[in-house]
């Protein structure tokens, strides 16, 4: 049976269209309809058809829906969730897809006090954007996260869980701060490495950093692929999951200096056993499958 009937989506973007085109995919019966607040986009996803209604406002989009999924980026949760505040049916469950939990859950229940809300966090991007960007496979074999709040309608979560495992996911449940903690290492805080790094190359004298891209090899070109990535979509990350990224920031730049000074004092052992290790950590994640990005990415190219 299916999890929903009526599904809207708000926000077009990578995410929003991977939705609509997995729910095309999978749950060809279910009634789609989107809205941006961006009129191009809108344009775009008519042109495309990616959905079955592209309302021109969030109110419309959202009337007749059973779920209403908001992706868009996380500074503008608030501003999605207030402006569907008064047509969202009483019986619709409201989900997002932020890369942070904590500030997303406290706007979407300020903004819909009275709702039914199972925040969600589908752990699969590229560095892309906008609606043409998005395709079906994108959750295929890929985490996605569901932080709901104590008291949440546990009927609500299952239906829910079972929409991700119909486009391809496999759920997990934690608490929103846990789940701000670990995406903190394992997402944030490599993007602003990955920000860093690119943008301290640009820096360079002139000579030097057209030679950068010039001779740019594998470890700086995976970096600028990250480092490509959508600037609002980033701001909006760092700026509300700021206490969990400072923290590990700070553990990273100990860490970091430790480095310098095994280097500076020649301890080829604390470099070797460091490397040794890392090492170790990757062979674990793929004996565990989990590194099917690069064919995610071969598809998002097709
Ligand atoms: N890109 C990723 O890798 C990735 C992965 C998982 C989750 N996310 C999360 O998904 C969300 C969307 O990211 P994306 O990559 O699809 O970004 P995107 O830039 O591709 O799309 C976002 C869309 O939201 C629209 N928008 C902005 N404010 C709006 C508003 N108030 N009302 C309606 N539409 C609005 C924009 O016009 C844009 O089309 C973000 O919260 C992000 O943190 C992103
Ligand atoms: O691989 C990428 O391009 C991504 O940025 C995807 C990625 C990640 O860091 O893994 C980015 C942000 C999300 O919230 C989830 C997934």
């Amino acid at each position: 049976m299916l999890p929903f009937a009526r599904v809207a989506i708000i926000g077009l973007g990578l995410i929003g269209s991977s939705i609509a085109r997995a729910v095309r995919a999978e749950m060809p019966t279910v009634a789609l309809s989107g809205y941006d607040a961006d009129p191009e986009t809108r344009e775009t996803a008519r042109a495309i058809g990616l959905c079955d209604d592209i309302a021109d406002t969030p109110g419309a989009a959202v009337l007749d829906a059973d779920l209403v999924i908001l992706c868009v980026p996380v500074g503008a949760m608030g501003d999605a969730a207030r402006a569907i505040a008064d047509d969202l049916p009483a019986d619709a469950v409201v989900s997002d897809v932020g890369s942070c939990k904590e500030s997303v859950a406290k706007a979407l229940a300020e903004a819909l006090p009275d709702a039914t809300i199972v925040p969600a966090h589908p752990v699969a991007g590229t560095e892309r954007s906008g609606p043409e960007a998005g395709f079906a496979t994108l959750f295929h074999h890929r985490w996605c996260i569901l932080t709901p709040s104590e008291g949440t309608d546990p009927v609500a979560i299952e239906r829910v869980s079972t929409f991700w495992k119909r486009l391809g996911a496999t759920v997990e449940t934690m608490e929103a701060a846990h789940h701000d903690r670990v995406l903190a290492i394992t997402s944030h805080l490599p993007h602003l490495i990955a920000y860093t790094i690119v943008g301290t190359a640009s820096d360079l004298e002139e000579v030097t950093a057209s030679e950068v891209i010039k001779y740019s090899a594998g470890g700086f070109r995976d970096f600028t692929r990250i480092a490509a990535s959508d600037p609002t979509m980033w701001r909006d990350v760092f700026l509300s999951n700021r206490e969990a990224v400072l923290d590990m920031l700070q553990r990273f730049s100990e860490d970091l200096s430790a480095l310098q000074r095994a280097i500076r004092w020649d301890k080829g052992d604390e470099l070797f056993d460091l490397f040794t290790r890392t090492r170790a950590v990757r062979r674990s994640i793929v004996e565990q499958g989990q590194d099917d990005a690069a064919e995610n990415f071969g598809r998002a190219r097709d």
